[in-house]
């Protein structure tokens, strides 16, 4: 065996362990919504207090991914993920044998607290080990198979219904377990990045820790900025209205019942989960990052139209979400990689995050606040317009962003092209 091919083999191997910690994450991120009815009826828990038991994970994170980001950057990518790994364990056991909501929301917060810097060390991992021809092929088949956690954590009543029938318990130390396999995934990639990692990492420069100095922001390109701008419109309108309006939207505006329409949500899911590494693999081999991300950041208000405009088939409307679910992720991740030098990446994603946790906050309160403002409901389906005129004007924003971009990729060419050796076309 070529030493090279060697090295491709061990690169491939951590990126399972990386991947299997990712399914851990995102099913424990995703394991509160299936056992709600339960936690109600047999905890006696308010929608307020389930509510809170999703919102605490956003709220330090407003700040600490930021840190998160740093501290990958300063320790590295491996030693962040098994760290981060363990304090996701302590939170999901700790929310699924807690005796009160308190203990159960402290567990979240825990949770919470690890996962997002996770997030950053996971995909940091992938791009330490895959250099340009593979990388945002690997970073789109690792948020794939993320996306399959929330899946999984979405059907788990039908897949593991005995545990259900049993009351909100099982399902938690389900997901408990879970977070421990992602840990000790997490652990194995640990041990081979420290024994094998450093002579294999990708061609791209090797991360120097070097400590974090606020300056550093602004030696971000102007690229970058368009890139975090676009992040945070194109995820606030995608996360609000995906995650918590458009079910409901489906039920009020165009009459479907709530399986139908919880169907046409998750097919959006669905098809990232096999469209997400297919376009980063487009992506690769093309090397085109800007025109793909400006189509992917185009097709979201073009389906918002769609769906607003017309009271037929929501085929074509899921369609184009679903495509731009999947492209707008597999470009923007590896692109962030190739914006900013290889040391700066956790801080970059950092900062994106940060300003993201807080726009899909104020998207959600705002949309719900339009809604309540217009009296949005089966009787008044107009009442959703504002709501949709907001998503609208915002996801046009973000697509001004993603053309911006593009536009300077077209004058600043090494700026889209920062790894060496990458396919640096835009
Ligand atoms: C890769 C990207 N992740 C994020 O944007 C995170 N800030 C949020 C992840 C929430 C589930 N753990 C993505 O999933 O597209």
């Amino acid at each position: 065996m070529t030493e090279s091919s060697s090295a491709r083999r061990l690169a491939w191997l951590i990126f399972v362990l990386v991947a299997v910690a990712m399914f851990g994450n995102y099913y424990v991120y995703d394991s509160i919504g299936p056992v709600t009815d339960l936690l109600q009826q047999q905890r006696g828990f308010s929608d307020t207090q389930v509510g809170m038991l999703n919102a605490i994970y956003n709220l330090p994170n407003i700040v600490l991914i930021l840190v998160g980001g740093v501290l990958v950057d300063r320790f590295g990518a491996a030693r962040m993920t098994l760290w981060t790994a363990a304090i996701c364990l302590a939170g999901a056991v700790l929310t699924a044998v807690s005796p009160d909501f308190t203990g159960m929301a402290a567990g979240r917060l825990l949770f919470g607290i690890g996962a997002e810097t996770f997030g950053i060390a996971t995909l940091a991992a992938v791009a330490d080990y895959f250099s340009g021809r593979d990388l945002a092929f690997a970073m789109g088949l690792s948020i794939a198979i993320g996306r399959l956690g929330s899946y999984a954590a979405d059907m788990s009543p039908t897949w593991f219904d005995s545990a259900y029938a049993q009351g909100w318990q099982p399902p938690l130390l389900i997901a408990s377990a879970i977070a421990a396999s992602a840990f000790l995934a997490s652990l194995a990639y640990w041990v081979l990045d420290r024994r094998a990692g450093r002579q294999i990492k990708a061609a791209a420069p090797a991360r120097q820790a070097e400590p974090f100095v606020l300056r550093d922001l602004l030696h971000f390109g102007r690229a970058y900025w368009y890139l975090l701008a676009l992040c945070v419109l194109w995820y606030s309108v995608i996360m609000a209205f995906r995650s918590t309006f458009s079910i409901k939207y489906f039920q009020h505006v165009h009459g479907m019942d709530l399986a139908a329409a919880g169907a046409v949500n998750s097919y959006v899911f669905l098809a990232a989960m096999f469209a997400t590494p297919a376009f980063g693999w487009l992506c690769d081999r093309i090397g085109r990052y800007a025109p793909l991300l400006a189509l992917g950041a185009l097709l979201l208000p073009l389906a918002l139209a769609v769906m607003a405009l017309s009271h037929g088939s929501l085929w074509l409307s899921t369609a184009l979400i679903g495509i731009s679910f999947s492209l707008v992720p597999a470009v923007m991740w590896p692109l962030t990689s190739r914006l900013v030098a290889p040391n700066r990446f956790g801080t970059a994603i950092g900062l994106m995050w940060v300003v993201q946790n807080a726009g899909i906050g104020a998207a959600n309160l705002l949309a719900g606040w339009l809604n309540d403002r217009a009296g949005a409901s089966a009787q008044n389906p107009a009442g959703y317009q504002d709501m949709m005129l907001f998503f609208g004007i915002t996801s046009v924003l973000g697509c001004g962003f993603a053309i911006a971009l593009w536009l300077r990729a077209g004058r600043r060419a090494h700026e889209l092209g920062h790894q060496a050796g990458a396919a640096t076309s835009t």
